[in-house]
Order: C-alpha cells, then sequence, then structure tokens
C-alpha cells in the first residue's frame, strides 16, 4: 500500500456505488453544524490510531433497524430520513459525509455493549458479498462498538477498518470502548445544550417562539432586508377583551385559547413568515419580502382564519395591526414594530368606538 491516499481517495469511493451513496465535504464554510464533523474527525483518527488501522468511521444509524432517537435529527441537521456515515482515510484532513454500506454496522448495533470485530470480512460468508466488501476500498478488516444514548437507544457505531485483515489487541479493544463511551457523552451534551437553546426561544404556553426569539429573527429580517432592498411586513395581533374571558371562563380556558390562537395564527402563512407570542395576548407576525397589499392580504385571512375556527366558549375578536417598510439606513427595525403596534391600538380604538355607537 505505497499510495495510501489514492487506494483511499473518495472518488473511488463515490463510484462504487451508483445506488446511494452521497459524498459531501463536511467542512463546508457557514455550516451550522460545523463543530459535528470536526468533533467526529477527532474522534475517528483517534480510534484508527489507537487500533493502528487506517480507516476510521462513525455511523448513525436509524429507523430501518428499528432505533429511533432524537439524536438522529440533530446528527443529521433535522434530515431524520437518512442514515450517514463519517469517514476518514489516510492522509485526509476532517471525514466525509456519505452513506454507504450500513450492513456491518447494524449487525452491530444489535450488541450494545460488546467490541463487534471481524478480522476477515472476506472469509465470513455473512460479509464477504457487502459493498464494503467488494468494492474499494474493499474492506477486509472491521471493528466497532454501538454508541447508546442514556435511555439506551443506539445511536451509531464508532468503528475502524483496514483493507487487509487484522485484529484488536485486548488494550486496543478497551481503548475503543472508552472511546465510544466518550463521544457518546460528547454527543448527549450537545444535544442537552441545543435543547436549551431550543427552550430560550420557545414560549412555554403555546410552543412557538417566544419574544427574545422575535427580537433576533427581526434583527435579522431587517438586516437581510437592508442588504436586498425588499420590502419587510409586520403584524401584531392582539385578543380583544381577553381579561373579560379569563374573568368569565377561568385563567386555564385563556391559556387554551391563547394555544389555539398560534396554531390559527400560523395556518394561513408561508413557511417563510414567523410568528411569535409578544407577550400575554399579544402575538406578532413577520412577513419576509412582503409588499403593503401582502401584508393587508394577509391580515384578512388571519382575520377570517379566526372567523372560521371552532372556539369552545365563545366566538373571539382580535385586532391587527399591519405595518411595511423597506429597511435603509435613515432607521432601525423600532420604526417596524412601533408602526405596527400603532396600527393595532388605532384599529383596536376604531373597534371600541364603533362597539359604543
Ligand atoms: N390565561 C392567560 N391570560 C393571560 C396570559 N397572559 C396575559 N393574560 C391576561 O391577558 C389579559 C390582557 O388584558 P388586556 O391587556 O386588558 O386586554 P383585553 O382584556 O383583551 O383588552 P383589549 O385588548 O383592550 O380588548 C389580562 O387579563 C392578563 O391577565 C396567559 O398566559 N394566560
Amino acid at each position: 500500500m505505497n499510495d495510501m491516499q489514492t487506494e483511499y481517495h473518495p472518488g473511488l469511493f463515490l463510484t462504487t456505488d451508483t445506488a446511494n451513496t452521497r459524498i459531501q465535504m463536511a467542512h463546508r464554510s457557514g455550516d451550522s453544524d460545523a463543530w459535528l464533523p470536526t468533533m467526529l474527525a477527532d474522534f475517528v483518527s483517534l480510534a484508527s490510531s489507537l487500533c493502528e488501522v487506517p480507516i476510521g468511521m462513525v455511523s448513525q444509524l436509524h429507523e430501518d433497524i428499528g432505533l429511533q432517537h432524537p439524536f438522529l435529527s440533530f446528527l443529521t441537521n433535522g434530515e431524520i430520513d437518512r442514515r450517514n456515515q463519517w469517514w476518514r482515510f489516510p492522509g485526509q484532513t476532517g471525514v466525509i459525509r456519505s452513506s454507504c454500506d450500513f450492513t456491518l454496522c447494524e449487525f452491530a448495533a444489535q450488541r450494545p455493549r460488546e467490541v463487534t470485530e471481524i478480522s476477515d470480512l472476506r472469509a465470513d460468508s455473512r460479509f464477504s458479498e457487502t459493498v464494503l466488501t467488494t468494492t474499494p476500498p474493499q474492506i477486509r478488516f472491521y471493528a466497532s462498538v454501538p454508541l447508546v444514548a442514556s435511555n439506551g437507544d443506539v445511536m451509531g457505531t464508532l468503528c475502524v477498518m483496514d483493507s487487509k485483515p487484522n485484529s484488536l489487541t485486548p488494550t486496543q479493544r478497551e481503548a475503543l470502548r472508552v472511546l465510544a463511551r466518550q463521544l457518546e457523552a460528547q454527543l448527549e451534551s450537545r444535544r442537552t445544550v441545543q435543547k436549551l437553546e431550543e427552550q430560550t426561544l420557545t414560549d412555554a404556553l403555546t410552543g412557538i417562539g417566544n419574544r427574545r426569539n422575535f427580537d433576533l429573527r427581526l434583527r435579522e429580517e431587517w438586516t437581510r432586508h437592508l442588504r436586498n432592498a425588499k420590502p419587510l411586513s409586520m403584524l401584531m395581533v392582539d385578543v380583544d377583551y381577553f381579561k373579560q374571558y379569563n374573568d368569565t371562563y377561568g385563567h386555564p380556558a385563556g391559556d387554551a385559547l391563547l394555544t389555539q390562537l398560534a396554531r390559527v395564527l400560523r395556518s394561513p402563512l408561508r413557511a417563510s413568515d414567523f410568528v411569535a407570542r409578544y407577550g400575554g395576548d399579544e402575538f406578532a407576525l413577520i412577513l419576509p419580502d412582503t409588499e403593503e397589499n401582502g401584508a393587508h392580504l394577509v391580515r384578512e385571512r388571519i382575520h377570517a382564519a379566526v372567523e372560521i375556527a371552532k372556539w369552545p366558549h365563545s366566538e373571539i375578536e382580535i385586532s391587527v395591526g399591519a405595518a411595511t417598510l423597506t429597511p435603509s439606513e435613515m432607521c432601525d427595525f423600532h420604526a417596524l414594530l412601533q408602526a405596527a403596534d400603532t396600527a393595532m391600538y388605532s384599529r383596536k380604538k376604531n373597534r371600541s368606538t364603533t362597539a359604543h355607537n
């Protein structure tokens, strides 16, 4: 094996599997999950050096083997219907993300606490014809440890491989096991951090974005629209006579109404629109790339959705203020917020005046 880089070049690997293989370099600039390939590269590199073999890999397994875990969507950046493998070949910096052949890893995943080691795949009738064994880099030696979440679910496997028959010493086997435990802990703590981050952006009652989330999103959209000079719209929604509703039907009924309203408000929106609970009985909506007419149309649709929805106690009414601005250096996002708020209060005032006349 004189030219290791040629032997294990990912291109060779790619050409061997026409059906499912999708290889992409994992180090893409600006990736929100950029920490993941970096961390996995360290683990697979350490695993292969400890075991003195040229190839390291982490497999993320999926429901095909009846094993599901939230980590899977986390690891695949939300693309939950796919399994993944992260490969590291000799002379390579970083890992390569691929979905190639999961036969061996699925087999290893059935033994959660054990090291699965197959010295020569070609001599083993169960695996001698798998894609990994028959096509470059023609794996002969395979050893792996399942990655098990704290609830017992198998998330994937940490693997080491060689193109020639091989075996691990007892010390190497133990080292691989220890490394797998460390990787499990890292993934678990990352997941916890991600969950906490999600919580700080979510309204606990309705499950939609909270005020903090809204503020971040509005700043973000404002900056984006400043760059592309497109109109940005916002709607402010407030429930009419909500205090009375609470007083009549009780606070839990008021909570239920707000939760239902959050769903109803979402229903006529585009996927790119954003709705948040601004506070109390007030909701705020961001409509990117939307002109004044579009914002008014959405406001009418929201009124219609509220009107046709089935409310448990009595029909409800809302006041909706709309505002549109094309961001410029002359003002900041507060101007849009202020305009939507003013429009909403003016509608509420009109409603009370009409009701009293
Ligand atoms: N059930 C429930 N009530 C809430 C929550 N947050 C705020 N409220 C109540 O919402 C009510 C808002 O009252 P107001 O701002 O006077 O609004 P309103 O009664 O709808 O009056 P108008 O907006 O003028 O029609 C208050 O009674 C708050 O206690 C919540 O999370 N759950």
